[in-house]
This record gives C-alpha cells, sequence and structure tokens, in this order.
C-alpha cells in the first residue's frame, strides 16, 4: 500500500509545483518586453514539440475567406456518427442535409477512439466560438472543429491511408444517408420557355420499397445480380486500368408485369443509387440527348423504359441510324401518352454513341438500364454484348416466387394451400404482378385465407385460359423458297384437325407442309392469317 500512496504524493506535488510554476510564470512574463516573450515563446514550443509524442491534425467546418462548408468536415462527421453512436457518452442529433433520417454525432467537446489497422486513434469534437460574435450586429457563425490526434511514429500509415479511409467511408455514409432521387427528363418543350435556371431533370424523392429480399425471382439469379452490381460498384480502378467508362449495360426483357421497373427500384436501393428516368420520346434530337446524360450525377442508374415503343428499333440498324425518329408513334401504340408533340430526332447512333461512354468525361460510375416486353424485335447492336452486359429475363410467376410474394403481403411461410397452389402454378401462366394483386386484402376483413383463395380461383381461370388458347404453332424453319415449313401443332383443349379431320388430338404433332403446294392447310391452321404469314 505504501508504494501508491508514494506516487499518489508524488504526483499530488508535481501538479501543484507545476501550477505554482505556470502562476508565477504568468505574472513574471508581464514584466518582460514583448520580443523577449516571442523569443521565449518559440523556445516553449520547441521544447514541447520535442518531448510531445504525438501529432494532431485539424479539420475544420468551414474553410476558404469565403467560409464555405468544408466537405472533409462533413465526411469525418458521418465517419464518426457510426462510431461515436456507439462509443461516445454525449451525443448530438441533427435531421441531414437530403436526409429525413436523424443523425447522431458525437457532441462538442466530446473525445473518441477509433484504430485503424492496430494503431489507436483519438478524436475529439469542439468549436471556436469568437469573443467579438456576441457583440457583432452580424455575429460570425460558431465554427466547428475536429481535431485528429496520433502517435508520430504512424504518421505516414495516418496521412496516407487512414485519412482516405475516413473520407471514403463517410462520403458513403452520407450517400447512403441521403434521400434518394428519381429525376425524371422535361420535355424540349417545357425547356424552350423556361427560365435559364431550369435545368433539364426534375426530381422527387425517390422512396420505392422494393429490395431484393421482397423481389420475386429465383435466388440463384438474386445472388448472381447483386454480386454483378456490388462488383461493380466497386471496381473504379479496373475501368480506369483498362480505360473503359465506368458503366454497366442492363437489358431487363419479359413479359409486362413480371418485375421489370420493380427490380430497378431494388437495384437503386441496392446500392443507394439515384434513378434517371428518360423519357426518350420527350428528347428533342441527339444533342438534347448528351446534354441530359451529361446532366446525370455519378452513382446513378439511367433507365429508358419500353425501348422497342421509344425507338423504332426493329428494323434494320442502317435505315434506323439515318432515319430521324419519329418515336411517338411506338407510345402511342404503347397506350403511353408522349410528352412531346414535336416528335423525337433521336437516333440510333445517337442512342449507342452515349451507351459507348459519351458521358465518361464527367467520370463516376453510372448503370443504364433498357426494359422491353419485346427483346426479339430490338436491333443487335443495341443488345450486344459489351453495350448491355448483363440479360435478365423476367419470367412468369413460379411456386419460389409466390413464396416471396405470400411473405411480403401477408406474412404467411407455410399454408395448408400451398400444395394446391405449387400445383396450379405449374398449369398457369400467372404474372407476380397478378399474383401481388390477389394476395394483397382489399378490405380490413380479408385474411390470408380469403387471398389466397383469390389467388386459387385466379389461377384456375389462367389454367382455363390457357387451355382454351387457339392452336399455337411454332415454325421451325423460315425460309419458305426452298424447304417445307415444319410446323408443330399444339392442339389444347378444342383439337383441329388441320388436314380437314374431325379427328384431332388433343396433344399436338408436327408435320411437314410445302408453304407453296398447301397454303390453306397452313393458313386454316392459325386463327390469325396475318400471324400465319409472318411466321412463314
Ligand atoms: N418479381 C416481382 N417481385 C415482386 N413484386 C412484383 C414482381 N413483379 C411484379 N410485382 C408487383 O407488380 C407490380 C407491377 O410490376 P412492375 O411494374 O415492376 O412490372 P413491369 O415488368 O415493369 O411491367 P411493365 O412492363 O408493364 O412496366 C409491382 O408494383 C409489384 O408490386
Amino acid at each position: 500500500m505504501a508504494t501508491p500512496r508514494t506516487m499518489m504524493e508524488l504526483w499530488t506535488t508535481l501538479g501543484s509545483t507545476i501550477a505554482s510554476f505556470m502562476f508565477v510564470w504568468a505574472i513574471i512574463r508581464q514584466f518582460f518586453p514583448v520580443e523577449l516573450r516571442r523569443y521565449l515563446g518559440s523556445y516553449t514550443h520547441r521544447l514541447v514539440d520535442y518531448f510531445y509524442p504525438y501529432i494532431q491534425i485539424t479539420i475544420h467546418e468551414f474553410t476558404g475567406s469565403h467560409l464555405k462548408h468544408s466537405e472533409a468536415y462533413s465526411s469525418v462527421e458521418a465517419y464518426l456518427s457510426t462510431n461515436s453512436s456507439k462509443i461516445a457518452k454525449r451525443l448530438k442529433a441533427e435531421v441531414g442535409k437530403d436526409s429525413s433520417k436523424l443523425l447522431l454525432s458525437m457532441d462538442e467537446h466530446e473525445r473518441v477512439t477509433d484504430e485503424f489497422n492496430g494503431v489507436q486513434v483519438w478524436w475529439l469534437s469542439s468549436k471556436v466560438v469568437s469573443l467579438s460574435r456576441a457583440m457583432s450586429y452580424y455575429p460570425e457563425p460558431e465554427r466547428r472543429y475536429y481535431r485528429l490526434k496520433f502517435h508520430k511514429k504512424h504518421r505516414d500509415m495516418i496521412t496516407e491511408t487512414y485519412l482516405e479511409h475516413v473520407l471514403n467511408k463517410g462520403k458513403e455514409i452520407k450517400r447512403q444517408n441521403k434521400q434518394r432521387r428519381l429525376y425524371t427528363n422535361n420535355s424540349s418543350s417545357s425547356i424552350k420557355y423556361s427560365s435559364r435556371r431550369q435545368t433539364l431533370w426534375s426530381h422527387i424523392v425517390f422512396e420505392h420499397p422494393a429490395t431484393f429480399e421482397t423481389l420475386a425471382m429465383e435466388p440463384d439469379k438474386k445472388q448472381e445480380i447483386t454480386e454483378d452490381l456490388l462488383t461493380f460498384s466497386k471496381s473504379k480502378d479496373y475501368y480506369a486500368r483498362i480505360g473503359k467508362a465506368w458503366k454497366r449495360g442492363y437489358l431487363l426483357h419479359g413479359p409486362p408485369g413480371t418485375g421489370k421497373s420493380t427490380l430497378i427500384a431494388a437495384m437503386a436501393n441496392f446500392l443507394s443509387y439515384d434513378i434517371y428516368d428518360l423519357e426518350l420520346t420527350a428528347v428533342k434530337d441527339n444533342t438534347e440527348l448528351r446534354m441530359l446524360l451529361i446532366g446525370t450525377t455519378s452513382k446513378s442508374i439511367i433507365v429508358i423504359e419500353d425501348i422497342d415503343c421509344s425507338l423504332e428499333l426493329t428494323g434494320q440498324r442502317k435505315k434506323i441510324e439515318e432515319k430521324p425518329l419519329d418515336s411517338n408513334k411506338g407510345k402511342k401504340e404503347a397506350g403511353k401518352e408522349p410528352k412531346d408533340e414535336g416528335g423525337s430526332k433521336v437516333t440510333l447512333s445517337g442512342l449507342l454513341n452515349f451507351i459507348d461512354g459519351l458521358w465518361s468525361s464527367s467520370g463516376g460510375e453510372r448503370i443504364i438500364v433498357f426494359t422491353t416486353n419485346y427483346v426479339e424485335k430490338l436491333d443487335p447492336a443495341l443488345t450486344r454484348r459489351g453495350r448491355m452486359d448483363k440479360h435478365v429475363e423476367m419470367s412468369y410467376c413460379n411456386f419460389e416466387g409466390f413464396k416471396v410474394l405470400a411473405k411480403n403481403y401477408l406474412e404467411v411461410e407455410a399454408h395448408p394451400t400451398f400444395d394446391l397452389i405449387q400445383k396450379l402454378m405449374k398449369e398457369a401462366l400467372i404474372t407476380p404482378a397478378d399474383v401481388a394483386e390477389n394476395l394483397m386484402p382489399k378490405t380490413a376483413t380479408e385474411n390470408a385465407d380469403v387471398c389466397l383463395s383469390n389467388l386459387i380461383r385466379a389461377l384456375n381461370e389462367a389454367k382455363d385460359l390457357k387451355k382454351n388458347e387457339p392452336a399455337k404453332v411454332e415454325a421451325m424453319s423460315t425460309d419458305t423458297e426452298k424447304e417445307p415449313v415444319k410446323v408443330e401443332v399444339m392442339l389444347l383443349d378444342q383439337p383441329k384437325d388441320i388436314t380437314g379431320s374431325t379427328e384431332g388430338t388433343s396433344k399436338g404433332g408436327s408435320m411437314l407442309l410445302d408453304p407453296i403446294k398447301d397454303p390453306v392447310k397452313v393458313d386454316e391452321m392459325l386463327p390469325d392469317k396475318q400471324e400465319a404469314a409472318a411466321i412463314l
């Protein structure tokens, strides 16, 4: 017990000696001439620096003579918010800029410890209050700062690696906390008459709840997409090394209601990216397209929906490339109102240039997503790999997909009706949108049992519809000039004998037809003669 007491006494004595010395020194130095005081001051600093083993770096809230908000400060603040909310005892809560979330950060004069590669560092939060602040007519804002302290032997590691890590992590956290935005392009006509300050894009807050967990899709496919997105988002150095624009093209194709838009929302939420919904029909020409694309920010998904309707990309590339496109036509056919009456002169080559990285000069990563209900109609120039790196087929709902939706909509993971639903799903084609519609309770009294029986009814109807479908014909060859056409006939509910006999087969079959010799037979076989002509 004697040693601690001696130590205590030693510290107490040392403390009071230093305090007395400081006090005496403060009195004496007043009588020293200014020059001498400065001289002594500089020596004191040097002496302290010599023995003091730590280095301090200060990051101020405002920088420059115009007191601009420092990006480094806000990044450090975001970085420390994750640490300090767990460690610090005094926190402050603020609603962040562009965010609806309450963000916690360490309060003034609070200290937290951080560790990086086994090295300990200390962060202090503090502020400078100007003395003239209270008296001044235009009080200066408080200037907050963070101070980082570390041992001088780690100088290189901290200044080269740790600070970069803090800034990158902080930026990432800021982006995740930021409200996501959904941008749409303004039609050319509205830009013409608008004030100069109006931009080409308008935005709203993007709050789509879709995630990969709530998406009805085969688990393997989900994993493949999420891995692809993650790899892409971390490949900055790779793209820089190979000298390519940091972009990735996705083509989502499948019937309406299979979740193409939902997948885009899930991708945006997964990566915390903004979405630019590019309505090509509202774009006047290639120059405007270029301006729009240059106006997009990095870490965004640029979406061109129903590309088959936006541009007539069904013909030969050459013809289309030269021809200005009346894109309104396609949209009207799709039952959508075009935004711009004048029609768009965006060409396929303009679009291809853009996909090939026209905007690469603006830096940062972008994902471009095209969606279509008719992938076979698109020009191969648009869909070839390299432009569209990933083709994702969105298909009808299967039992796995149904289970995801049942969990989302009804919070049901097992039910006596599941076996029947599984059987029916093999026999009927139903989109995830239709499944979702049936599973959604319409009134407060509709429980899971009611919703599931609604779905069973819908599945039975879809099954009957499929049975009653007219004969489906598949042409195996299209060369009608020389070869006979092999036609596969699938006769389901109502057998229809193509040879005129009333005895048909419900199983279907195939036969060789010569379109020159047997035109009538081929015609008869199809309910729609035009369809026959198209196939042959
Ligand atoms: N795979 C899916 N997973 C979860 N929900 C889905 C899925 N597919 C469709 N839905 C539901 O159906 C609705 C319509 O789907 P969505 O708009 O994503 O389909 P789409 O394929 O983009 O259709 P369109 O081609 O008509 O634009 C969505 O709001 C969602 O609720």
